[in-house]
């Protein structure tokens, strides 16, 4: 079977994008698109991107797999680039299209924005423990710099939810963690039922952030949308910075605003096209 794929990357954080419109399912198994994103003996990615048929009042349906085949409910960099995919593909470059886009998250609205951005609005955040899920404080409460033992020593966290999860460490100096060595145990930790997804964020200045994540599935990328969103997040509730703030990444950076009027956590960011090909499946 022949397959034409087209990659783009948001900030580095990259995908392997494949028109599925005409169908419900995504047309590779988790195993295939493992493979591809291999860097060595496939294309490379940190994950594939199914752009789907709609569900409900939808315009279409997003799904992805991480590089290691598990499936997420959401990617911040990930719909900026499934929305300019689309945009390519429907001739819309240079319109203010706003997509709704049917995810495991729900509901998620990219809006296009002139020289390749996109503003997502990506929905209310998840505060509490059995939305996060996490096992660190009772299902009803919120974990907000709640004390949690990783690779022999204590960390202050805050959990956030955008979708999917992820535990936030406030800490001096974000160059200096060690994350290929912790970032897996922070991963796999058995008070995350889930698996997490884990950001560490140095303050520079209330409205400026920088950030490293290691990623459920996909451990260190470039950047994570919706790492960035869930760490201002954390950081409004630990009135560490700014609802609108810059978060800076390895690949650049992504401006984040919760907004207090309704709640929602609003994203803005590039989505750069790479190459497009056909795969042999
Ligand atoms: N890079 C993404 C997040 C992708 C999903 C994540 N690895 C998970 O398993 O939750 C982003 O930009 O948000």
């Amino acid at each position: 079977m022949k397959i034409k794929f087209t990659k783009y990357h948001g900030l580095g954080n990259d995908f392997i994008l494949i028109d599925n419109r005409n169908d419900h399912t995504p047309c590779l198994t988790s195993e295939q698109a493992m493979k591809l994103c291999d860097r060595h003996f496939g294309i490379g990615a940190d994950g594939v991107i199914f752009v789907l048929s709609p569900v409900g009042e939808s315009d279409y349906t997003m799904r992805i797999y991480n590089s290691d085949g598990s499936e997420p409910e959401m990617c911040g960099n990930g719909i900026r680039c499934f929305a300019q995919f689309l945009a390519d593909l429907e001739g819309k470059e240079n319109s203010n299209q706003v997509y709704n886009i049917h995810t495991l998250a729900g509901t998620i609205r990219p809006q296009l924005q002139e020289e390749n951005k996109v503003t997502v609005n990506m929905g209310q955040p998840y505060l509490l423990a059995q939305e996060i899920p996490t096992t660190l404080a009772s299902p009803q409460e919120k974990v907000v710099n709640q004390s949690l033992f990783v690779a022999d020593q204590n960390w202050q966290v805050t959990c956030v939810s955008m979708g999917n999860p992820h535990c936030i460490t406030f800490v001096e100096n974000a160059e200096a963690i060690p994350l290929e060595k912790i970032g897996a145990e922070f991963e796999h930790h058995s008070a995350f039922p889930k698996l997490i997804n884990t950001e560490f964020i140095e303050v520079v200045q209330r409205d400026y952030l920088k950030m490293r994540v290691w990623e459920r599935g996909a451990g260190i990328t470039l950047a994570c949308g919706t790492g960035a969103c869930a760490s201002v997040v954390a950081g409004v509730l630990n009135d560490k910075n700014d609802r609108a703030s810059t978060v800076e990444l390895p690949g650049g950076c992504l401006e984040i605003h919760w907004s207090q009027e309704d709640n929602n956590v609003y994203m803005t960011g590039p989505a750069t096209k790479v190459f497009s090909g056909q795969l042999e499946v």
